[in-house]
């Protein structure tokens, strides 16, 4: 393929996910193929602001497709329209969107491929308005991301999950107890669903389905009686309690979206232990969620997304998501693109399948 476009630049930005190596190997293939240069920018948007990157080689992107995390570091706090910079003693934010946009003419980049979640492509599409030319990549564990079917590194997540709640079974039954694991997914309860249906939970939590400890311990208690003096309970880490409380673990100076959520199971160990009688013990699984090797689904989700990228952008494409849709990857315009995070809706059929096969959704 001869292409339009002879210099593509490449960034990751957000939360790491299991397939971002993926992805940037192949956008790193499909560009050699066409004969263009590939520059990497160092640790999501702040790389681009100062003008920190690498120009991928050859053997840069041997032995990737396996690999967790991304050769080209990341980060989920910077925004080049609200970026911290020093200022003598004090950090000041400031709007350095220019900055990044220059070093992009700079480095004559004619396209930007930029993978990453919500925030991280909601600042792609203000960087678009102002003139840079990027294509987009739906990336994330949490799978809440509008405009696209699935995400990579969410398969990974729910896996990781899943051989968690394997390992939790044994234990809350040689113990009789009730465990309680939390799960990643900020406000939208993909993975809790998911692996909580794949490890067979008892009970799910998820933010999108209000829920009642009455409810929960009547599960837990007609377990008991028909003689399963054990349960477990997967509660995504944006569930609410039941008074509509979200549970806040930290609160990220600088960061866009400066909330961390965390600690909602031990809350409801607590509550379990004092309305069953039941022993109860909180697992909080965190970022084990996010690392290692991507599953091979997330390995050919990643590559087709990066593949279809690369081509994008060598085309002269820009403004654009590579979006999956009923099995095809296709693309969506940044400003088609719902705003907003993708929840789970309350009718999913994975839901109505749960529920007919006993699972409590503690409602
Ligand atoms: N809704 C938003 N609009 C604009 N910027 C956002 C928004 N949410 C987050 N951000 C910014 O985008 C960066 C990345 O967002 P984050 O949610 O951490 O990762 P991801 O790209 O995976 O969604 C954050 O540092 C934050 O500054
Ligand atoms: O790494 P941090 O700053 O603790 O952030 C944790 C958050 O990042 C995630 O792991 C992934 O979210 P993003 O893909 O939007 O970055 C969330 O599930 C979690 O709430
Ligand atoms: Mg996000």
């Amino acid at each position: 393929m001869e292409a339009k476009v002879k210099r593509l630049g490449i960034l990751t930005g957000g939360g790491d996910a299991p397939g971002l190596n993926a992805v940037i190997r192949a956008v790193a293939k499909v560009a050699e193929s066409a004969g263009a240069e590939l520059y990497g920018f160092l640790d999501g948007y702040s790389g681009l602001i100062r003008g920190n990157y690498r120009k991928m080689e050859k053997r840069d992107i041997s032995g990737l497709l396996h690999r967790g995390g991304t050769m080209l570091g990341t980060n989920n706090r910077d925004n080049p329209f609200n970026f911290p910079v020093q200022e003598g003693d004090e950090v000041v934010y400031k709007d350095m969107s220019d900055a990044a946009l220059e070093n992009l003419e700079k480095l004559r980049i004619d396209r930007l491929v930029v993978i990453g979640g919500d925030g991280s492509l909601a600042i792609a599409r203000e960087l678009t308005r102002k003139g840079a030319k990027i294509i987009g990549v739906p990336k994330t564990i949490d799978n809440d991301m509008q405009g696209t079917d699935q995400t990579f590194g969410f398969d990974t997540a729910v896996t990781t999950a899943t051989e968690a709640l394997d390992k939790l079974h044994t234990t809350a039954e040689s113990h009789h107890r009730v465990m309680v694991l939390e799960l990643m997914g900020r406000y939208a309860g993909w993975i809790a669903l998911y692996s909580g249906v794949a490890g067979g939970a008892d009970v799910i939590l998820i933010p999108e389905i209000p829920w009642k400890m009455e409810k929960v311990a009547e599960k837990i208690l007609s377990r008991q009686k028909e003689g399963k003096p054990f349960s477990i309970i997967v509660v995504a880490e944006g569930a609410k309690t039941p008074e509509g409380e979200k549970i806040i673990r930290e609160t990220i100076k600088g960061s866009g979206d400066p909330v961390r959520l965390g600690g909602i199971s031990y809350r409801i160990a607590d509550m379990v232990e004092k309305v069953t009688g039941f022993e109860s013990r909180a697992t909080i699984l965190g970022h084990v969620q996010r690392g290692g090797s991507p599953s091979p689904f997330d390995r050919i989700l990643a590559t087709r997304y990066g593949e279809a990228a690369g081509m994008l952008a060598l085309a002269g494409e820009y403004g654009k998501m590579v979006s999956l849709r009923n099995g095809i990857i296709t693309w969506v315009a940044f400003e088609d693109i719902p705003q907003g995070c993708r929840t789970v809706p309350p009718d999913h059929q994975l839901i109505k399948a749960a529920r007919n096969i006993g699972i409590s959704f503690g409602d």
